[in-house]
C-alpha cells in the first residue's frame, strides 16, 4: 500500500534537459520523495515511453510510486499510478482501467465542489493549487492556504498541495493538513544531483 504522505516530485522536460532527468529524479528519490510524476508534455510517444519506464524502474528500486501525468494509456502500459487534471479524462474512467490499488490523483484547483467529485469518482488523493508563485505554471488558478482547512474538515482522502511549493512556503501548508506537498521547480532548479538530494531530504524532513 503506497503511503501518500512526504514529498511529491514532479518532472518538468525543459528544466531536466541535457541529460538530468534520470539523475536528478534519482536524486529526489534517494533524499525521501514518495511519489514521483513523470510530467512531459510532448508527443513524442517513444521518447515517453522511454523515460517513463526508466522511471518506474527507479522507483521500484527506491520503494516510491511512478504517477504518469495526463495519459491514462501510458499508465496502463507500465503499471503505473495517473494524474488527471479537468480536461485530462475521467477519474471514474481511468479507476476501471488501472484497478483497485493504483494511485490516481485528481486537479481540482480551489475548488471544493471539485474536489467532492474526484472523491467520488475514486481519486486516492486530491491536488490543491496554486498555493504561492510558481516559476513552473504562473498562470495556474490561485488557491489560498485556508482553503485547506476547509478541505481537511470535509474530505477523507489526502490533500497534495502544489504550486510554489519551497522550503520556506511548504511548513504552512503541512501544518493546514497538506499530506504531501508536490515540488518542480525548488527541487529541480538545482546545479547538481547531490543538491537534489539535499533539497529532497530537506522536504522529507518537514513530514517526520
Ligand atoms: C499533483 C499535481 N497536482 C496538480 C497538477 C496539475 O494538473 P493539470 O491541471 O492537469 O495541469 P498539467 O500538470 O497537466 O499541466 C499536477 N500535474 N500534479
Ligand atoms: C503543474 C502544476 N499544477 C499546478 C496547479 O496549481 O494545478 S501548479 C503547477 C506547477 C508546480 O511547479 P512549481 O513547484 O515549480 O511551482
Ligand atoms: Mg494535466
Amino acid at each position: 500500500m503506497t503511503s501518500l504522505r512526504g514529498l511529491y516530485a514532479i518532472t518538468d522536460t525543459p528544466l531536466l534537459a541535457d541529460g538530468k532527468l534520470l539523475p536528478y529524479a534519482e536524486a529526489a528519490l534517494i533524499g525521501g520523495a514518495r511519489l514521483l510524476q513523470y510530467r512531459d508534455k510532448s508527443t513524442d510517444a517513444a521518447r515517453r515511453f522511454d523515460e517513463a519506464q526508466a522511471l518506474a524502474e527507479l522507483c521500484q528500486r527506491h520503494g516510491a510510486t511512478l504517477i504518469i501525468n495526463d495519459d491514462l494509456e501510458l499508465a496502463a502500459r507500465l503499471g503505473a499510478g495517473l494524474h488527471l487534471g479537468q480536461t485530462d479524462g475521467s477519474l471514474a474512467t481511468a479507476r476501471t482501467r488501472l484497478g483497485a490499488d493504483a494511485v490516481i490523483g485528481g486537479t481540482c484547483h480551489a475548488q471544493l465542489e471539485l474536489a467532492e467529485r474526484a472523491a467520488n469518482e475514486g481519486a486516492s488523493y486530491i491536488a490543491f493549487g496554486r498555493f504561492f508563485n510558481s516559476n513552473t505554471k504562473p498562470g495556474a488558478p490561485a488557491a489560498t492556504v485556508e482553503l485547506l482547512d476547509e478541505a481537511r474538515a470535509r474530505f477523507a482522502q489526502p490533500i497534495v498541495a502544489i504550486g510554489g511549493v519551497t522550503l520556506g512556503t511548504a511548513p504552512s501548508l503541512i501544518a493546514r493538513g497538506a499530506s504531501m506537498v508536490a515540488v518542480i521547480h525548488a527541487l529541480f532548479a538545482a546545479d547538481s544531483a547531490l543538491e537534489v538530494v539535499d533539497r529532497a531530504r530537506a522536504f522529507a524532513a518537514l513530514f517526520d
